[in-house]
């Protein structure tokens, strides 16, 4: 054979060298992209830590030394050996002097040698705590590490796993080998064999995935923090110690307000409070203290469906009467419950071009009993905390993906000291891993309706008993129930309202416009002669998703609806003129910025255009990937500045850290998503600027929406330097010609070479009419592309020239013996929001002024 061939002669066979390594530095972690983990084959992956300082241990080399030291040690000790023999071993070898910790080391090693490295993994293990908390930490990412290390030979995984290592672990000046593995616990050298481990390595302690969240749940670690304003708000102990390392120390309203009636009370919450103000733990802990209690009490199993349940909203048996008129309605609304479906994985989010608004909402409550496929699961058995009949105890349905995989992230952060795990459903992202995620029974789901009932339909096993979930939250509900983007979500209360009841249940209903009042469009107005006001509002809400007759509505809202920390400033233009001004106010004030506009084509042109200028932008729609939505809303929070150009799919729920401004590059259609939108800046008590670019046909929704929110239309117009705006001029009408010659260039050629592929399948001939631009010919093509070249080169000339130059002063610029400049801001230099507040001030001081003024004449007269 072979390997005997090679064999050198008389020689022991050749083991794999087995390497210990010394630790001198610590474990870190990676930052990686969470796009990355909904890459296909990457499932197995949870996080990367490096360790750049340590150094490598033949362990074998270093037990042979040790052996012999020893042997030299004790030829040296032997007559004295002799002497204490009588002693006993014990003593003689030295062992009773030797602490217990060192006694342990020698005995690792030794087993280390013989290759069992079950003890070491075993000392590896983090406390419990931290297991459970990566257990549920590797949820949200549907993998572990040590999948990772178990599958060595899955070819894809590794060649995946080298590129991240690649682009992710940090460049270190070390040139040993940085091993990906989790970090060993203890001082011991921790044994690397070559060869595939017999045993379970150590799970990592902790994953730190990076993504937007993180800013906002770094904490501070603050361990000593005074936590005392959180008392008497039943906040379980494990959930007080997260807060306090978060740095939370004390409760924002709208969580001291719904804790306790949600935690003793037990009571159903309408929350609604403004946006920023911390709503999403006002329902994570009282669902966090429900699972605990629930996992103490593991036996309050909710009877079948064969049980008698007493009721308020669970119908009686429909009679043939109201059969018939059900039938009848539906009849007459084609778009009655269900008709109307969503898009393909029927994810709310993907409707960017159609947000309806509450002036779009139709009325129309969950219809029991009508059309679920549910077959739910036979009688269960009494389930036990931690076995495979863990029943799903906690849902949060949201209306983006973007917002479903925020609350995870905050929820894990306030479950941190908890065993309980918690798992992502929505689209997007790979079934089979959500799947498998779902395998582990975690405790709370976070879903878009979409994707969470294509699985209750699937019959995932964990989605068939719903009849112990115990905490139901519906987060941006007045979104959430807009007929036309939801059926799954009506379908999906129609379930656990009737085949899935559970009487025990507490629903959590929240948004920043719970409250909102609006007027209903003229035609309904007609019909009904009224205008939605604050309770019918909430009636109507609590119909459609069947809530309990008294539930505990909170109104924290100001009748603005917006935040009070928010400075709301315009400029009117031409709608063509809009890019001059997005482009000056870019360069003007950099900073974070959120743009919204109403349409993606607007959002993709904006993107070229502002790539063509320079200008560092990240986009998000809903036509874009699932994995690259993401990606732009970790590179949009990891730079200072920089702009996401958006449509109303980031307008609700995300809280990424530190967004100084909002622009509203169109006024949207509905005053809640102009509340929603501004939201994403000025949260928590933080100072934010929102500027809407008003074209004129934005008028209409402007006044409709100031109106609505009962504002005064008179904002404060934004200040511009007016002798700026021809070098802003020259540069945009550069880019925008740029970006319409290659805009049109690439139609064509997608176009064309569509044409072009379906005649050769079909194998016929090409009708030449019917390609695009076929009249220009190569010559013509090359003259463009010379044309766009110059076009780019004398851009980037502009660009490379100061607009905000500091402009002279006087005629005369050594008047007074010195050079004098009028003082006009730089680039950079002043914040917007600080500008707008100078010119308020200005105008104030200017006012009364004016006004004392006026009086003294009317004195004098
Ligand atoms: N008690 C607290 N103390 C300090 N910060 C908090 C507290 N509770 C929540 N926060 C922080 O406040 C920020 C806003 O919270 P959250 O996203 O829950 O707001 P929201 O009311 O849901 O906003 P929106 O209406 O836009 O969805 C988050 O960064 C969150 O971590």
């Amino acid at each position: 054979m072979k390997s005997k061939k090679m064999k050198p002669h008389g020689k022991r066979p050749i083991k794999p060298a087995k390497r210990s390594i010394h630790l001198k530095g610590k474990w870190k972690s990676v930052e990686l992209d969470p796009g990355l983990f909904s890459d296909e084959g990457m499932e197995g992956l949870v996080c990367f830590e490096e360790l750049t300082s340590y150094r490598l241990v033949d362990t074998e080399k270093a037990a042979a030394r040790a052996a012999k030291e020893q042997d030299r040690e004790h030829k040296k000790k032997a007559p004295k050996r002799k002497a204490t023999e009588e002693k006993g071993d014990a003593e003689a070898t030295g062992e009773a002097t030797e602490t217990p910790k060192k006694k342990a080391k020698k005995k690792k090693m030794k087993k280390s040698t013989e290759g069992e490295e079950k003890a070491a993994d075993e000392a590896a293990q983090p406390e419990r705590n931290e297991e459970t908390k990566s257990e549920a930490v590797e949820d949200s990412v549907g993998s572990s590490q040590q999948d990772l290390l178990s599958k060595p030979t899955n070819k894809n995984n590794k060649k995946k796993a080298k590129k991240m290592k690649k682009e992710h672990v940090n460049e270190s000046t070390s040139t040993e080998e940085q091993p990906v593995h989790g970090p060993p616990s203890q001082d011991q050298p921790v044994e690397l064999s070559e060869k595939a481990p017999k045993s379970k390595p150590a799970k990592p302690p902790k994953m730190q995935i990076k993504n937007w969240t993180s800013a906002a749940l770094s904490g501070c670690e603050d361990t000593n923090a005074d936590m005392r304003a959180w008392k008497d708000l039943y906040v379980p102990a494990p959930v007080l110690k997260a807060l306090s390392s978060l740095g939370f120390s004390s409760p924002t309203p709208i969580q001291a307000l719904a804790l306790p009636s949600a935690i003793r009370d037990r009571m159903d919450i309408l929350g609604a409070a403004e946006t920023g103000s911390g709503k999403t733990l006002a329902f994570a802990i009282p669902m966090i203290h429900n699972i605990l209690e629930w996992k103490e009490h593991p036996d309050q199993t909710v009877k079948s469906d064969t049980t008698k349940i007493e009721s308020l909203y669970l119908p009686d048996k429909p009679t043939e009467a109201d059969k018939e008129a059900e039938n009848e309605a539906e009849d007459d609304d084609p778009e009655s419950a269900g008709a109307v479906v969503g898009d393909s994985d029927g994810d709310p989010d993907d409707n960017d071009d159609d947000e309806g608004g509450a002036d779009d909402i139709k009325l129309g409550c969950v219809q029991v009993g009508a059309k679920a496929p549910f077959d739910p699961a036979p009688l269960e058995e009494t389930p036990s905390v931690g076995s495979q009949n863990q029943p799903l105890l906690g849902l949060v349905l949201t209306p983006t993906r973007e917002l479903a995989v925020q609350v995870k992230h905050h929820i894990d952060a306030v479950a941190k000291f908890t065993n309980i795990k918690t798992a992502i459903v929505v689209g997007g992202m790979s079934q089979h891993k959500q799947r498998r995620l779902l395998k582990r029974r975690p405790e709370i789901i976070v879903a878009t309706p979409g994707r969470l009932w294509d699985l209750v339909k699937e019959k995932d096993p964990h989605l068939q008993n719903l009849r112990q979930l115990r905490c139901l939250v519906i987060d941006e509900a007045d979104r959430m129930v807009e007929r036309g983007h939801f059926a799954e979500l009506e379908s999906i209360l129609e379930a656990l309202h009737t085949v899935h009841f559970n009487p025990k249940r507490q629903m959590f209903i929240f948004s920043a416009t719970l409250t909102l009042a609006y007027t209903l469009p003229t035609r309904l107005l007609q019909k009904k002669k009224k205008r939605v006001d604050k309770r019918s509002k909430l009636e109507i809400l609590m119909e459609k998703v069947g809530i309990r007759a008294k539930p505990k509505v909170i109104d924290l809202t100001r009748k603005e609806a917006t935040v009070e920390s928010l400075t709301e400033t315009r400029i009117h233009c031409q709608k063509d003129d809009k890019d001059y001004f997005l482009y000056y106010f870019l360069l003007q004030h950099p900073g974070r910025t959120m743009v919204f506009a109403n349409s993606i084509d607007c959002i993709k042109r904006l993107k070229s255009i502002l790539t063509i200028l320079d200008c560092t932008a990240f986009s998000l729609h809903a036509n874009m990937q699932q994995k690259q939505r993401l990606r732009s809303l970790e590179r949009f929070a990891d730079r200072e500045s920089v702009v996401l150009l958006t449509t109303d799919v980031a307008a609700r729920g995300l809280d990424i850290p530190d967004v100084q401004q909002v622009i509203h590059y169109q006024i949207p259609r509905t005053s809640e998503t102009y509340v929603h939108r501004s939201g994403r800046t000025a949260r928590a008590t933080k100072e934010g600027l929102c500027l809407l670019l008003i074209g004129p046909d934005d008028v209409l929704n402007f006044k409709k929406i100031f109106k609505t929110l009962g504002k005064d239309e008179d904002l404060p117009m934004f200040p511009i330097e007016t002798e700026c705006m021809e070098a802003i001029k020259e540069r945009v009408d550069l880019a925008r010609n740029i970006e319409s010659i290659e805009y049109h260039n690439c139609k064509e050629k997608k176009h064309n070479s569509w044409f072009r592929q379906a005649a050769e399948a079909l194998e016929v001939d090409l009708d030449e009419d019917l390609l695009l631009g076929k009249s220009k010919d190569e010559h013509a093509d090359v003259h463009q592309q010379r044309m766009v070249k110059g076009m780019k080169a004398h851009l980037k000339h502009l660009i490379s020239q100061p607009v905000f130059k500091k402009t002279m002063k006087t005629k005369y610029p050594t008047q007074m013996g010195k050079l004098s400049f009028k003082q006009t801001a730089l680039a950079g230099t002043q914040s917007a929001l600080s500008k707008v507040l100078m010119q308020q001030s200005k105008q104030k001081v200017n006012g009364s002024s004016q006004s004392k003024r006026k009086q003294r004449k009317e004195k004098k007269k």
